[in-house]
């Protein structure tokens, strides 16, 4: 399935995004670069629907709500902190009609690399640590479309390796991700495809960027 964004405009008191157009295909990781204040979050925001656009249109599966399928990661994470990451899995699965044992569940928080810690109160979690299991929540929800704010940067190195294989795993299995970054070198090794937005436009290329010629590109195109 493709999904097609097609002249979506978004102002407030200037314009933000002025008719920009874009394709999503499943199955593929897209990296969206551009400069501080670009429009980067105000498009995951649009797109999620989580503020509305002023014109323009979401083509996709006419059958299904376009946003019924999109889950957004914002850049600072959004968490129950009296809870402790256990506690707040649960509760997300149960609110999504998955009823995980707590030995899938421990299973799960395995894989996502978060059980050391996952009986500890979330308020006295480091900013990445957060980060762990706010990624970990979209992979339980498992969206169609996944935007990622920023999921990289406050991760360590090992951690940004494991997470950039499940982002390619992720869409692999017939997903859209879209990850917003300012960190060039990892955009341009986990996505296919690159989205930038620069003075409220929009250029989609493919990723066949090698050595630091992405870095190039975005600084001549942003
Ligand atoms: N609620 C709002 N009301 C008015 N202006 C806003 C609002 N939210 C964002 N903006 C403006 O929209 C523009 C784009 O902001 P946005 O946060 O989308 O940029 P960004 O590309 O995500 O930036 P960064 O890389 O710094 O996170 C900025 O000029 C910002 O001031």
């Amino acid at each position: 399935m493709n999904y097609e964004l097609r002249n979506i405009t978004k102002k407030y008191d200037k314009t933000v995004l002025d008719h920009i157009s874009f394709r999503l295909a499943e199955g593929e990781v897209y990296g969206l670069l551009g400069r501080n204040g670009a429009g980067k979050t105000t498009l995951m925001k649009v797109i999620s629907g989580m503020i509305p656009f002023d014109q323009g249109d979401i083509l996709g599966n006419d059958k299904v709500d376009f946003f019924s399928l999109v889950y957004y990661v914002p850049e600072t994470p959004v968490l129950l902190e009296y809870l402790s990451a256990f506690e707040m899995l649960n509760f997300v699965s149960r609110m999504h009609n998955k009823s995980w044992s707590k030995e899938q569940l421990y299973n799960f928080m395995d894989e996502q690399g978060i059980t050391s810690y996952s009986n500890d109160l979330i308020i006295n979690y480091s900013h990445g640590m957060k980060h762990q299991v706010s990624l970990a929540i979209a992979f339980l929800i498992k969206p169609k479309i996944l935007l990622l704010d920023e999921p990289l940067v406050s991760l360590d190195p090992i951690n940004i390796q494991h997470m950039r294989d499940q982002l390619i795993n992720y869409a692999r299995q017939g997903n859209v991700v879209v990850i917003s970054t300012h960190m060039i070198p990892i955009a341009q090794r986990v996505s296919d495809e690159i989205l930038i937005l620069s003075n409220g436009k929009m250029t989609q290329v493919s990723n066949t960027f090698i050595d630091n010629e992405l870095e190039k590109y975005v600084i001549n195109n942003i």
